[in-house]
């Protein structure tokens, strides 16, 4: 993946779009957050009124060798299943992207069990899974480089076919431990308060999590790593691509809008490997897993909605697309006092 610098958010069309909602017919700031998402909609795309997102989901799966610790509520083979179920369209991120009028692409970037080449999903496998953190890195160098490139060049495919916001989703049975380990890893939490249960571990399956995340950091402490080697030590296939879309996003001028638990703890990492990512990111929701409020603060985000899901998919995110497409219908199409004739502030 290419190491150019990101671009900054255009701040004279910031600033315009902001005097802009001033004008329009409404008490000033009462539109609130929808407000902010406009102007910041009008500095990505460097113009006082933003195009339509024309959002594109890529839904990133791998699996992971931490499952073998029993980490997950669910075997590992459900990753191949689901990865059907998504090009079958029946999954719930498949009704959401159709609901929204989303683009939707399904990318294998290291499912442990073999997929039928015939299936319609992008086949960009790295490894058959990543390896067990808790024991050993996760990633090689070059399954995080290879990863980071499946993600960058899913982001490329989605800008050129049109999209002004994108979207990850994730699927990868036991990714909420590798998510859990960066979150640690990169705020310096501690496990108690970012393990969760994912897909609904029991009581012991919490406790082997939370082993498992400590193992895996107590491997990395007090070595100097940088954010790309805490990726591969800590990471998985799926979170690194999903790292990889974020910041070839950013650098085509596009912003992303981040889902849940793992897509947040890839756009940690994404941002400790390039900070001004940190510029061109929106978060949807806050997850019910444990955690993930912490991992959006220590972005400096705010989530748009809590509908306490924990789902993963990016659905959280695509079900916060009307609220952008409304804000900025709002910000483009609303009269201004002056238009309307109506009487401003006494
Ligand atoms: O995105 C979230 O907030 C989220 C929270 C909990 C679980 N998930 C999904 O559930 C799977 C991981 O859960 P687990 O228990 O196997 O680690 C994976 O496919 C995720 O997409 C996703
Ligand atoms: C069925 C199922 C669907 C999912 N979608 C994202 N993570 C998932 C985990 C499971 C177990």
């Amino acid at each position: 993946m290419e190491n150019r610098p990101l671009p900054r958010p255009d701040a004279a069309a910031y600033d315009a779009a902001r005097a802009r909602q001033n004008q329009l017919t409404k008490p000033p700031g009462s539109l609130g957050v929808l407000e902010d998402i406009a102007c910041r909609f009008a500095a990505w795309q460097g113009r006082v009124k933003p195009d339509a997102p024309n959002p594109a989901i890529t839904v990133f799966a791998a699996d992971h060798g931490v499952a073998a610790d029993g980490v997950s509520a669910f075997p590992q083979a459900v990753t191949a299943e689901m990865v059907k179920n998504f090009a079958a369209g029946g999954a719930a991120i498949c009704v959401l992207a159709r609901a929204n009028g989303a683009r939707l692409e399904v990318v294998d970037a290291g499912v442990a069990h073999p997929l039928d080449p015939a299936l319609p999903i992008v086949h960009a496998r790295v490894a058959a899974g990543s390896a067990n953190l808790a024991r050993e890195a996760a990633l090689s160098e070059e399954q995080l480089e290879a990863s980071l490139e499946v993600g960058a060049a899913a982001a490329r495919r989605a800008v050129d076919a049109g999209a002004r916001l994108l979207v990850a989703g994730d699927m990868g049975i036991g990714n909420t431990t590798p998510s859990a380990a960066l979150i640690c890893a990169f705020t310096g939490h501690g496990v108690d308060a970012v393990v969760g249960r994912g897909t609904g571990v029991d009581d012991a399956g919490l406790a082997r999590k939370r082993d498992a995340v400590a193992r895996g950091l107590a491997r990395v402490a007090g070595r100097a790593l940088t954010p790309r080697q805490t990726l591969a030590e800590l990471g998985g296939l799926e979170i690194a691509a999903i790292a990889g879309f974020y910041l070839e996003g950013a650098r085509r001028g596009v912003p992303s809008l981040v889902d849940g638990f793992i897509a947040t703890a890839a756009a940690l990492a994404a941002c400790r490997i390039e900070p001004l990512l940190a510029d061109w990111l929106l978060a949807s929701h806050v997850s019910q897993e444990t955690g993930h409020a912490l991992a959006i603060a220590a972005l400096g985000l705010s989530p748009l909605l809590d509908l306490r899901l924990r789902l993963g998919e990016g659905s959280g995110a695509a079900l916060c697309l009307p609220l952008i497409a409304q804000a900025i219908a709002l910000h483009n199409e609303m009269a201004t006092f002056a238009e309307a004739g109506v009487s401003g502030a006494a």
